[in-house]
């Protein structure tokens, strides 16, 4: 298949991470978090990667990432006020002949390449795919009031990951859809399922954290330099 690009969305505000920085630029293994986000990818290869970055943050991203954005196809944009629309930002500064999509967190560094092309390989083949772990715990649906609803059925549950990869008209399409009905949806594979389409798992490594919290942050810290990821 032709050109294979990624968006990688960086553009969110890290409440969760309580600090002042962004959390995809800080220091994990002697690199900004993103930058492992951004390597992992080119590794794979992909053709080229759009940034998409909170808006005003432009110039420290440049800074931060001053190499990697000199030798590397990557292009930086402004996001927008949820992950849809920053991700919509992306889709919008793509080059006209991609055909192949991948969308990663920049808050993800510990993607491996040998995923990314199992999950890239499964969008090929069905149009639409996610990295993704079996849920190890059991998971039980609440009520308002925290009692116990109901014991959800463990085999067939998964934690969805990034990166997640498309074909490029029916990511649009997914995209479009979702703009117009204002549905936000946590990731890009729920526009896609939305629509009735199917989207094929791939199961990936459960070392794929998303940095979201400062535990997860210092849990990257051990998982960077073991032989575990
Ligand atoms: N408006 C937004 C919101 C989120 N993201 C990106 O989507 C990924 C997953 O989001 P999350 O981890 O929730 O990041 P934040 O939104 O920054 O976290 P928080 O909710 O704690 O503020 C992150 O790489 C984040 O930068 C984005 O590009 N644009
Ligand atoms: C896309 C994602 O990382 C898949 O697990 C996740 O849904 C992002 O959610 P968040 O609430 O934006 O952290």
């Amino acid at each position: 298949m032709g050109n294979f690009y990624a968006v990688v969305a960086a553009a969110g505000r890290s409440t969760r991470m309580g600090r002042a920085v962004n959390k995809q630029l800080l220091d994990l293994a002697g690199r900004p978090v993103v930058e492992h986000s951004l390597r992992a990818l080119l590794a794979v290869p992909v053709d080229g990667i759009i940034l998409v970055v909170t808006p005003g943050e432009e110039a420290q991203f440049a800074g931060a990432l001053a190499d990697i954005l000199q030798r590397e196809n990557i292009k930086i944009v402004p996001g927008g006020a949820s992950r849809r629309a920053s991700v919509g930002q992306g889709l919008g500064a793509l080059p006209a002949d991609v055909e192949l999509i991948l969308v990663h967190d920049g808050a993800r560094p510990l993607a491996r390449p040998d995923n990314i092309r199992a999950v890239a390989g499964a969008a090929r083949r069905w149009g639409a795919a996610t990295l993704a772990v079996p849920v190890k715990d059991t998971v039980k649906m609440g009520s308002a009031e925290n009692f116990v609803r109901e014991t959800l059925p463990r085999e067939m549950l998964w934690q969805v990951q990034t990166p997640q990869v498309f074909c490029r008209d029916l990511l649009m399409e997914a995209h479009r859809a979702a703009a117009r009905d204002g549905y936000e949806g946590t990731d890009d594979a729920s526009l896609v399922e939305r629509l009735g389409r199917p989207v094929k798992l791939v199961r990936g490594e459960y070392t794929n954290i998303k940095i979201t919290t400062p535990e997860d942050f210092a849990l990257a810290q051990i998982l960077m330099g073991s032989d575990l990821n």
